[in-house]
């Protein structure tokens, strides 16, 4: 996917993107950081095709993603939001199945193809046992995992997650990481996500985007793009940036800037 000169506002006064160019690598995990209300929502909207840009291109597989039918896009490319509701009462099996709507067809719609989809949605995010559960009969750590097997029953090669760890806590943060980690290196997905816990996105990403007021500021490995100025220039936080052999390279805060 190619994101070229994208400016973007949502009230045709204030541009909230500003001529953002990125590239998202196929079957790599990409993480967009930032501080908030710099636009890292904005962008995945953006990308997803849920937001029309003012000026600029998302390109997906050599097309416009503006040019793809709804049902198309939805066939390549799944997004688990930040915030998402669900009427209470409906079973988690019922949930994951709503992945399946793109896929279906007036003339087409193979039973074995939906059940196989939602039985390897419910696998890998170990929701097999909850699948007559009710949203409202499970914790924070598995209600995230069922909007993550939503988007996977669309079988799509390409999944965006809107801070999918946010209300969890230490355990299921880790739990929601490693599942991403899993389903890109096992099941070839291409991730994109936001995440808020930079020493989270520098683990587990293969590229990193950072954002500041509605701009890229920074992009590249992990490694080579972390440092105390980058972290001073877009959140205004002292950090000490250590790397050992057990945590690898990792941020610790000491304080926030003058
Ligand atoms: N629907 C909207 N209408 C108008 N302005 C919006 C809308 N959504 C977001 N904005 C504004 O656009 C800017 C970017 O918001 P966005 O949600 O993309 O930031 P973010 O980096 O994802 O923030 P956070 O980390 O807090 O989730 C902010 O100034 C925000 O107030």
């Amino acid at each position: 996917m190619d994101v070229n000169d994208i400016t973007f506002s949502y009230d045709r006064r204030i541009d909230r993107l500003h001529q953002v160019n990125a590239q998202i690598q196929q079957g790599k995990i990409t993480t967009i950081i930032g501080p908030n209300g710099c636009g890292k929502s904005t962008l995945l909207h953006v990308m997803s095709n849920n937001a029309v840009p003012r000026l600029g291109q998302v390109i997906l597989d050599g097309k416009q993603v503006a040019q793809y039918k709804p049902k198309e896009l939805a066939r390549k490319l799944a997004v688990v939001h930040q915030q998402n509701e669900a009427p209470a009462d409906l079973t988690i099996e019922k949930l994951v199945s709503f992945g399946r709507l793109p896929h279906r067809t007036l003339f087409s719609s193979s039973q074995e193809e939906d059940e196989q989809a939602i039985e390897w949605a419910l696998d890998c995010t170990n929701l097999q046992s909850k699948r007559f559960s009710t949203l409202d009969q499970l914790s924070g750590g598995e209600q995230q995992r069922v909007w993550i097997a939503m988007a996977l029953a669309q079988r799509t090669p390409i999944l965006f997650l809107d801070e999918p760890t946010t209300y969890l806590d230490m355990y299921y943060q880790l739990e929601i990481m490693e599942l991403i980690h899993d389903l890109n290196e096992q099941h070839q997905l291409t991730i994109v996500m936001v995440l808020h816990d930079i020493n989270q996105a520098i683990r587990y990403s293969h590229h990193l985007i950072a954002m500041k007021a509605g701009s890229i500021v920074a992009s590249g490995l992990p490694t080579d793009m972390i440092t105390t100025d980058l972290i001073r220039d877009i959140y205004g936080v002292e950090v000490l940036v250590r790397r050992d052999l057990e945590a690898g390279l990792h941020l610790i805060p000491i304080g926030i800037g003058q």
